[in-house]
């Protein structure tokens, strides 16, 4: 078996000012080119985990590590996706894809070989034609691509989505799940993707994780494990997410109309 990309171990995740963590004793390995949907409730610290993971924020416990290599901050060689696509207004979609490529701590490039980075990246998600329209003149799918690129364009070693498809319509979502599955299986990038959508990670996922917790005032940890991925799935998992998911009892009557 090939050493893991990603290596956490009794990781502990939690936020200043609160007595205690969201999540805790947290065990994950990816490896090369597999792609892990992370699936819970509201509010179980999904994305918060995934900040940790990226080094945006320090864990309060617990070892990550990049190819064996302790995480000590954001890592060169690993790609964000987020909801929103956060493109900058003023750089056309080119500009976008290389910002950040001749950052410090990012590998050296020249300026040559970062503009083949980035229209390979564009040619991958198919806008090279739209190398230089503004985010302004995107469809949001498009604009989603084009913060697909700007993540590959990185060439990573592991790339962490956070529900990256969910603003988008169904069709675009279902486009752009085959899309992301095609590129990172081709250039072997691990991938970690958070949703909330059991047909998403049973579409994308070659392994599918439930992150919830084991009672109401315990902190959350991985729940259950699924792979390889089969549409057989699709109810065994909704049930396990129903039941990880804490009662809507308690809501006003006007939030459930
Ligand atoms: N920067 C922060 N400081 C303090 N608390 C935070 C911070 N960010 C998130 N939280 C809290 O941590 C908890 C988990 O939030 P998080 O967004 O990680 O959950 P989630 O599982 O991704 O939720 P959702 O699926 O609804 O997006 C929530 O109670 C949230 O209010």
């Amino acid at each position: 078996m090939t050493a893991p990309v990603l290596a956490v171990q009794g990781l502990r995740v939690g936020h200043a000012g609160s007595a205690q963590p969201l999540i805790d004793g947290l065990d994950l390995r990816l490896q090369p080119g597999e792609i892990v949907a992370l699936l819970g409730a509201s509010g179980c610290g999904k994305s918060s985990l995934l900040r940790v993971l990226a080094g945006l924020e320090r864990p309060w416990a617990g070892e990550i590590r990049y190819q064996g290599e302790p995480l000590v901050r954001p890592h060169p060689r690993a790609g964000l996706l987020f909801q929103r696509p956060g493109l900058l207004p003023w750089l056309h979609c080119a500009a976008n894809v290389g910002f950040g490529l001749g950052f410090k701590r990012q590998p050296a490039l020249t300026r040559a070989e970062r503009q083949v980075r980035v229209a390979r990246a564009l040619a991958h998600v198919g806008l090279t034609d739209a190398a230089h329209r503004f985010p302004a003149q995107l469809s949001g799918g498009m604009a989603q691509r084009v913060a697909l690129a700007r993540a590959l364009a990185r060439e990573p070693l592991l790339l962490l989505a956070d529900e990256p498809f969910s603003a988008l319509d169904a069709i675009t979502r279902e486009e752009m799940q085959a899309l992301l599955r095609r590129l990172v299986h081709a250039s072997n990038t691990a991938t970690l993707i958070v949703t909330h959508d059991v047909d998403e990670a049973l579409a994308l996922a070659d392994r599918i994780l439930l992150l919830g917790r084991p009672s109401l005032t315990a902190p959350a940890r991985l729940l259950q494990a699924w792979g390889p991925k089969a549409p057989a799935l699709r109810e065994p998992i909704l049930q396990a997410l129903r039941a990880a998911t804490p009662s809507t009892a308690g809501l006003p009557a006007t939030a459930l109309t």
